[in-house]
């Protein structure tokens, strides 16, 4: 395996997980992007980063896109390289809208688009490796594919479907000014939850596929928790309390993956968008990414 090109560029999606109901397994591909090129050079590694975490993230072999495009060279048996990286990113970070996910799968992918056999880090590998750095697929899943995906982790590793979305589906993001690492977010789940409570969403995430398909009388139903929301709420009681308000308004209001944004699966009101506006929330209407990461 060698190097064919040394300039690749990729784009990524924001995916926002869980959808409520489809804790490590549902996703949805937002149309806001990351936008990475990669030049192989013969020195050494360094990376520009505009908009998101500009001025923030490492410059160097540490920042996660590298780590991820190293982790697809080294799969792939491919050599190591210097790398010149520059990064226009759009995601927001610490939000609930992938944006790690989003930076593993711009690695994983130029890393594709670098090497003489592609086919070593196709869709599968990418998903593999991807959920290895991760730890969870259900993000990688619609960053790679686009869409709303179903993912899962069988013995031989990690599979995605893709779930029928309704066409008028246009799904309303809320961001928070304030940060909430995934990993701290995943630190306060417990490691087992009651039997009637794994029931409980069993029922929601199997009548919201059906909503995201066009049911859309079920979505109120089909968007309930019992496996994460509440437990996490003390670590976002802003997010807590706008996805109660919104329910209580018949708004299909769920967190954002780990939080602290709130999914809404439906196209806000102007009214209630401005409402949120004035009290520091960003409202976001990016609708669906369709496709998801690629080169161009
Ligand atoms: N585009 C990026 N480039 C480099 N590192 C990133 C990028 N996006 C996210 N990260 C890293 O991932 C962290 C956020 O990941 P995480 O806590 O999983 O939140 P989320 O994925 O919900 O935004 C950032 O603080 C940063 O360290
Ligand atoms: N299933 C994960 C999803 C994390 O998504 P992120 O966008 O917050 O990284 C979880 O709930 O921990």
């Amino acid at each position: 395996m060698r190097l064919v090109r040394d300039l690749v560029r990729v784009r990524v999606p924001a995916t926002s997980a869980n959808l409520g109901p489809g804790f490590d397994t549902l996703g949805l591909a937002l149309g806001v992007w990351d936008e990475v090129s990669v030049r192989a050079v013969a020195g050494e590694t360094t990376v520009r980063v505009t908009g998101e975490g500009a001025g923030q993230l490492p410059d160097d072999e540490a920042h996660l896109v590298v780590r991820a495009l190293r982790t697809g060279l080294e799969h792939a048996g491919a050599p190591q390289a210097g790398l010149e990286l520059v990064c226009h990113n759009a995601i927001p970070h610490g939000r609930g809208m992938g944006s790690s996910a989003a930076a593993v799968v711009a690695g994983l992918v130029a890393a594709r688009g670098l090497v003489s056999e592609p086919a070593a880090l196709d869709d599968d590998a990418v998903l593999a490796l991807a959920t290895q750095i991760e730890g969870h697929p259900d993000n990688a899943a619609p960053a790679l594919f686009g869409g709303a995906t179903a993912a899962w982790v069988d013995a031989d590793g990690p599979h995605a479907a893709a779930i029928p979305l309704d066409d008028a589906f246009t799904p309303t993001v809320l961001v928070p000014a304030d940060q909430l690492l995934t990993h701290t977010a995943r630190a306060v789940l417990p490691g087992e939850v009651p039997h009637r409570d794994a029931a409980f969403n069993v029922a929601r995430t199997a009548l919201l596929v059906l909503a995201l398909g066009g049911r859309r009388e079920l979505l109120m139903a089909a968007t309930q928790d019992r496996l994460h929301q509440h437990y996490r709420a003390d670590a976002m009681r802003g997010t807590t309390e706008a996805v109660r308000a919104l329910r209580d308004a018949g708004w299909p209001a769920v967190v954002s993956g780990a939080g602290p944004s709130v999914l809404v699966l439906d196209d806000l009101d102007d009214r209630t968008a401005q409402a949120l506006t004035s009290h520091g929330w960003r409202v976001l209407r990016p609708g669906i990414a369709r496709t998801g990461a690629y080169l161009y």
